[in-house]
């Protein structure tokens, strides 16, 4: 569905009011970006920012009050629910800070899941497959208690990703994660958009997470303050603190 000219994510002039009247908050107010394909873009900003909505509007998981968002040169507010919610199946993944895996279920079954919903046999070598790019081979047979929570959001990726999603977005990662599990995580991330050209847009608190993206774009009060390409975690950090103390 693709025209390989576009990028996998554009927002044109969106918008998000939450609420009406004095009640009325503008989450978003007149956003346009650009996320090539195969690229890894960290999105930051103060608490309140924003960030979690450009997310929800770049995924068609919330409709934007004006604007456009495009997926892969698809105008997502031309499509009625059931078309959306089709796109939003079989080409975007979401990876969330909780890993929202089923418990009951191993990490093959986990993973399985979104092709199971789709109504696809999901097959053996696709399931292991993606298993093992995440590194978890030896894990498929294991349940999410019996993995630790770096492994549980590798399978969460790997989870989001069996669809062969256009889009992999990711709202804090890393959030619940030790510093360790969570360079790991950030690493895969990093290798899918290096070896597949996996497209990724991550929402991040954490200076040292934006580093292993290519560029950071920056929010504030619902509009966007500035990017950086080729961020090294001092400097994005120096640009969040100038962001925070900002009247
Ligand atoms: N469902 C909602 N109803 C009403 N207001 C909302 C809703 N979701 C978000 N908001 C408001 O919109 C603004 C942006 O919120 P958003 O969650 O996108 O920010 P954020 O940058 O992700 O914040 P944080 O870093 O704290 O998670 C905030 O003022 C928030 O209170």
């Amino acid at each position: 569905m693709t025209n390989d000219e576009e990028p996998a994510v554009r927002l044109r002039a969106v918008r998000k009011v939450y609420g009406t009247g004095q009640a009325a908050v503008n989450a978003l107010d007149g956003v346009s970006v650009d996320f090539p394909k195969g690229s890894f873009t960290a999105v930051m900003g103060p608490s309140g920012s924003g960030k979690s909505t450009l997310l929800q509007c770049a995924a068609g998981l919330e409709r934007p009050t004006d604007g456009d968002v495009l997926l892969g040169g698809v105008r997502l507010g031309d499509l009625s629910e059931t078309a959306l919610t089709l796109l939003r199946r079989d080409h975007v993944g979401f990876v969330f800070q909780s890993f929202n895996l089923l418990p009951f279920l191993d990490a093959e079954l986990n993973v399985a899941l979104p092709l199971l919903l789709a109504g696809r046999r999901p097959s053996r070598k696709v399931t292991a497959g993606v298993l093992a790019a995440v590194g978890l081979a030896d894990r498929a047979r294991h349940r999410p208690g019996e993995m630790s929570g770096g492994q549980q959001q590798r399978v969460a990726v790997a989870r989001a990703l069996v669809t062969g999603p256009q889009v992999l977005f990711a709202d804090e990662p890393t959030g619940n994660l030790d510093s360790g599990a969570g360079r790991a995580v950030l690493g895969l991330l990093r290798s899918m958009v290096d070896e597949r050209r996996q497209t990724i847009v991550m929402v991040t608190h954490d200076p040292l997470a934006a580093s292993f993206a290519g560029r950071v774009v920056f929010l504030r009060d619902g509009r966007l303050a500035g990017e950086l390409a080729a961020p090294t975690p001092r400097v994005v950090a120096e640009r969040m603190t100038g962001l925070e103390t900002a009247s």
